[in-house]
């Protein structure tokens, strides 16, 4: 088992990878992990436009040149014509877990209520977990402070390194072994 979370972090934006105004969710994922991870963890950043082969190119060099357990995506996953974060991650994916596009629009919802209007979703490509987070800054830690709690769990079952989180952000929940 490996000892080191290794996270990618993709931004999605045309604006952003233009230079048009500072990628401030990529940051915001990397200071919530700051917050929140108290084992090893490093993390490996990435700024695409919002297109399809850009986004998936970044994803698949992440996940199979960089090792990455866990891939983090921002932006693109609305109905904006340009926004295909959602398809151009299935496209790469072996196998949907859509447990998460569940939990996280249930979670935004008590935020927004256009938060239906986010396409995001979970997926699996070998051994690592791609997670499709909105391009809104404030989204970041809105998600992650409840989604996270699963994620920890979902690394450990495909051979990932322990991941421990500070409780005071977030709990990860790791079903009960039975006795004997
Ligand atoms: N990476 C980012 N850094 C800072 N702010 C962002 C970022 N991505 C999105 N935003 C903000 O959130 C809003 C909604 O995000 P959305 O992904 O819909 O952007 P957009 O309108 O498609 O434009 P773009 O792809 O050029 O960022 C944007 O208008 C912008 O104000
Ligand atoms: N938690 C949370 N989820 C959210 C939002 C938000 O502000 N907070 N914005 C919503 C909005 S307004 C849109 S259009 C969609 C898609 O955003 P994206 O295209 O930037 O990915 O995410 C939704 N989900």
């Amino acid at each position: 088992m490996e000892a080191i979370l290794r996270v990618g972090v993709v931004t999605v934006s045309d604006r952003a990878s233009r230079g048009d105004y500072d990628d401030i969710s990529g940051p915001a994922i990397e200071a919530w992990l700051t917050r929140a991870l108290t084992s090893p963890f490093e993390v490996a950043t990435r700024l695409v436009p919002d297109e399809f082969e850009r986004i998936g190119e970044a994803i698949v060099e992440l996940c199979d040149e960089r090792g990455c357990q866990l891939v983090l995506t921002t932006g693109g996953t609305g109905p904006a014509v340009r926004d295909v974060t959602p398809e151009a991650t299935l496209a790469v994916a072996d196998r949907e877990m859509p447990g998460f596009g569940e939990r996280m629009r249930q979670i935004s919802l008590k935020y927004v209520p256009t938060a239906i209007l986010s396409r995001q979703v979970g997926a699996l490509r070998g051994r690592s977990l791609i997670v499709n987070l909105p391009g809104s800054p404030r989204s970041i830690a809105e998600i992650l402070d409840e989604l996270f709690e699963a994620i920890p769990y979902c690394i450990e079952l495909m051979d990932g390194p322990i991941v421990e989180t500070d409780p005071e952000v977030v709990v990860a929940f790791r079903p009960k072994k039975k006795k004997g």
